[in-house]
C-alpha cells in the first residue's frame, strides 16, 4: 500500500496530525489498535472530569448562604456514573470513526510498526499483515502507558490503574490511592465525594510541580471531604487478602526509625505517572533507541536521515496533556504538509511560526480539576530562575468582589512570575475555585509576552475573580 502520510496512534493526539495533513491534500492513514479517540476520550480527561464535576457543583452551591439550603440530598451516584458513560459514548468509537472518515482520513485498524525508512507494517487481529509507504511521513503518535513502582508484593495485587478509575460501575467502600500527581488527586477527590472512604499515600507532597500555597488549598480541600492524606510516605509493601488491600507505609525519611503502619482499602489505585509507549514500535529498525527519542519544534524525530519520522503528543513526553499534544499535532501536521508541497525545508522551523509547537518551552497551561482547582501556565518562580531569568514572584490571596461574591469565605491563591529585565510575564498559578476559567488570560499574556505596561490597560470586568490581574499589577507597582 502506498500513501503519503502514516499515523500510528488515533488519540486525541493523532487524529489532529492526521486532520491537518489531509487537509493539507495528502493521503493520510490512520491506525488504531484499541478505541478511536484514545486514553482522552474513554479513560482520562473525560471520565475523569465527568466524576469530579456534579461533586464539584454541589460544593459550589453549599459554598453560597441562601443556595446551601437547596441542597438537600446527596449525589445520586448511579445517575452520576451514567452521565460519565454518556461523556465516553459507552467506550464506543463510531461517532470518532465518522469524524475521521468525513474528515478524509482512511483508518486501517491493527497495530503498526516501523519496518524501516518511510516502511510501516500493520498487523491485523485476524493476523494478516500489510506493508505500508508513507511517501512523506510517518508520525508516532501512541499515547502513554502507566508507569508500575517497584513495590513489594505489589504485582499480587489485583489493583487500579486510571482506566480502572474512570471506567468504573461501581464505588468501593474505601479505596486506597498511591500517588499524589495530578491523576491520585482529581480521582481520590471524585470517589470521596461519590461515597468511598479514600486514603491517599504520596511519597513526597502533593502536586509536587505546582507552587506550595496552591498544594496545601488542594490539600485542604480533600482534608475537608474526609479523604486521609498521607503525605512524605513511603509504601513498603502491598498485600491482599480476603479482608481487603494492605499498604505498609513509612515515613519518606524515616530517620527516627518510626515503626511501619498499614492502611487498607477494599481497593487500591495505583496513579504514579505513565511513560511513552514507544516499546515494540520498530524503532530500532530505523536505528532510533526509544529511550532517547528527541524530536525538534516541529515534532522531526533527531537522527532520521530525510526526516521523515516524527513524534508528537503523550509519545513524546514534553508535556502529557491532551491539548499541547493537540498543539504539537497542528505544528507537525502543517510541517509535514508544507514539507511536501516544498513550502518548508527539512530541520527546525522558525519559533512561534505554525510548524513549530515553540509554547512547549515555556508557556504550557495546566489544569488540575480538583475542588478547589489550580492553573498553572508557563514557568514558576523557581524554574525561571534556574533558567537565568532575573524574576520576581508577585503574590495574593484572591481577594476581590468577584470572588466574594463567587462564593462565601472564598479562599484562594494567585501568582505572576514576572521578568525584571524584559517586563513580561514569564508564569502564573491561580489556586481556589473555578479558577480554571481564568487560565487563558494567562496563557495570552505570556505567550504574546505582553509588556506590563501594556497589561496595565488590560482592565478586568467588575465584579469577576479576574479582578486579581488588578490586585498583581498593583502589587507589583503599577
Ligand atoms: C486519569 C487521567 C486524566 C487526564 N486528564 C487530563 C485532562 O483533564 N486534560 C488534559 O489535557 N490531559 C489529561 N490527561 C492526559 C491525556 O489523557 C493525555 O495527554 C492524552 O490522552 C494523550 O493523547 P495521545 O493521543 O498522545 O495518546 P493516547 O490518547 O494514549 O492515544 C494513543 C493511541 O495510540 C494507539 N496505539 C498505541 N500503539 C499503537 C500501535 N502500535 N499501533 C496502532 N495504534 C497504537 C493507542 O491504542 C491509543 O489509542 C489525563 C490523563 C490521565 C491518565
Ligand atoms: N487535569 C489534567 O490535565 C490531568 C489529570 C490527570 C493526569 N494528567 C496527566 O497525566 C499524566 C499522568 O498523571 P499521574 O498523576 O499518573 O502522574 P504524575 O507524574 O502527575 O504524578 C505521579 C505521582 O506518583 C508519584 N510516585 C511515583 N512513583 C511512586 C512510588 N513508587 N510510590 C509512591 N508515589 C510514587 C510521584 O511522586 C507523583 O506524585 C500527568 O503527567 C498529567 O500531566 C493530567
Amino acid at each position: 500500500m502506498q500513501v503519503d502520510v502514516v499515523v500510528i496512534g488515533a488519540g486525541a493526539v493523532g487524529e489532529n496530525v492526521a486532520e491537518r495533513t489531509a487537509r493539507g491534500g495528502l493521503k493520510t492513514v490512520l491506525i488504531e489498535k484499541a478505541l478511536v479517540g484514545g486514553e482522552c476520550s474513554y479513560w482520562a480527561c473525560m471520565p475523569s472530569k465527568a466524576l469530579l464535576r456534579p461533586g464539584t457543583a454541589v460544593n459550589a452551591a453549599r459554598s453560597i448562604d441562601g443556595a446551601r439550603q437547596a441542597v438537600t440530598g446527596s449525589l445520586d451516584v448511579d445517575a452520576v456514573l451514567q452521565r460519565r458513560d454518556g461523556f465516553t459514548s459507552h467506550w464506543d468509537d463510531k461517532s470518532q470513526v465518522e469524524w475521521v472518515h468525513g474528515a478524509g482520513i482512511e483508518l486501517l485498524r491493527g497495530a503498526a510498526r516501523l519496518t524501516g525508512e518511510r516502511m510501516v507494517e500493520l498487523a491485523t487481529e485476524d493476523g494478516t499483515t500489510t506493508s505500508i509507504e508513507a511517501g512523506h511521513a510517518v508520525v508516532v503518535a501512541t499515547g502513554s502507558v502507566p508507569t508500575i513502582p517497584p513495590i513489594q508484593g505489589l504485582d499480587s495485587v489485583d489493583f487500579w490503574g486510571t482506566r480502572e478509575a474512570t471506567a468504573s460501575q461501581e464505588i468501593p467502600r474505601s479505596l486506597l490511592v498511591l500517588g499524589g500527581g495530578v491523576s491520585g488527586a482529581e480521582l481520590a477527590q471524585a470517589y470521596a465525594r461519590l461515597g468511598a472512604a479514600v486514603t491517599l499515600v504520596v511519597r513526597g507532597d502533593l502536586l509536587a510541580s505546582y507552587p506550595e500555597p496552591a498544594r496545601r488549598l488542594v490539600e485542604a480541600g480533600l482534608r475537608e471531604d474526609g479523604i486521609d492524606v498521607r503525605l512524605h510516605t513511603t509504601t513498603q509493601k502491598a498485600a491482599q487478602d480476603d479482608s481487603g488491600i494492605h499498604l505498609t507505609l513509612t515515613p519518606t525519611n524515616n530517620d527516627g526509625g518510626a515503626a511501619p503502619s498499614i492502611v487498607s482499602g477494599t481497593k487500591l489505585l495505583v496513579s504514579t505517572g505513565r511513560h511513552p509507549a514507544l516499546t515494540d514500535l520498530g524503532f530500532e529498525d530505523v536505528g532510533i533507541v526509544p529511550e532517547d527519542l528527541e524530536t525538534n519544534s516541529s515534532g522531526q524525530v533527531a537522527g532520521v536521515e530525510g526526516g521523515w519520522l516524527y513524534a508528537v503528543g503523550d509519545a513524546v513526553g514534553k508535556a502529557l496533556l491532551t491539548h499541547q499534544g493537540k498543539y504539537e499535532a497542528r505544528a507537525a501536521g502543517e510541517a509535514i504538509a508544507a514539507r511536501a508541497a516544498g513550502d518548508l525545508d527539512g530541520g527546525t522551523p522558525e519559533p512561534w511560526s505554525r510548524f513549530a509547537a515553540t509554547a512547549d518551552e515555556a508557556a504550557v497551561p495546566s489544569v488540575v480539576f480538583t475542588d478547589p482547582e489550580v492553573a498553572m501556565v508557563g514557568l514558576t518562580l523557581e524554574r525561571a530562575r534556574e533558567g537565568g531569568a532575573n524574576a520576581k514572584g508577585v503574590e495574593l490571596p484572591i481577594a476581590v468582589a468577584g470572588s466574594a461574591l463567587h462564593a462565601d469565605g472564598y479562599d484562594g491563591w494567585a501568582q505572576l512570575v514576572v521578568d525584571e529585565d524584559r517586563q513580561v510575564i514569564l508564569g502564573a498559578t491561580f489556586a481556589g475555585p473555578d479558577v480554571s476559567e481564568l487560565l487563558h488570560a494567562a496563557t495570552i499574556a505570556v505567550v504574546g509576552q505582553v509588556p506590563l505596561d501594556r497589561l496595565w490597560h488590560a482592565v478586568p470586568a467588575y465584579p469577576t475573580i479576574s479582578e486579581v490581574w488588578l490586585r498583581l499589577l498593583e502589587e507589583y507597582g503599577l
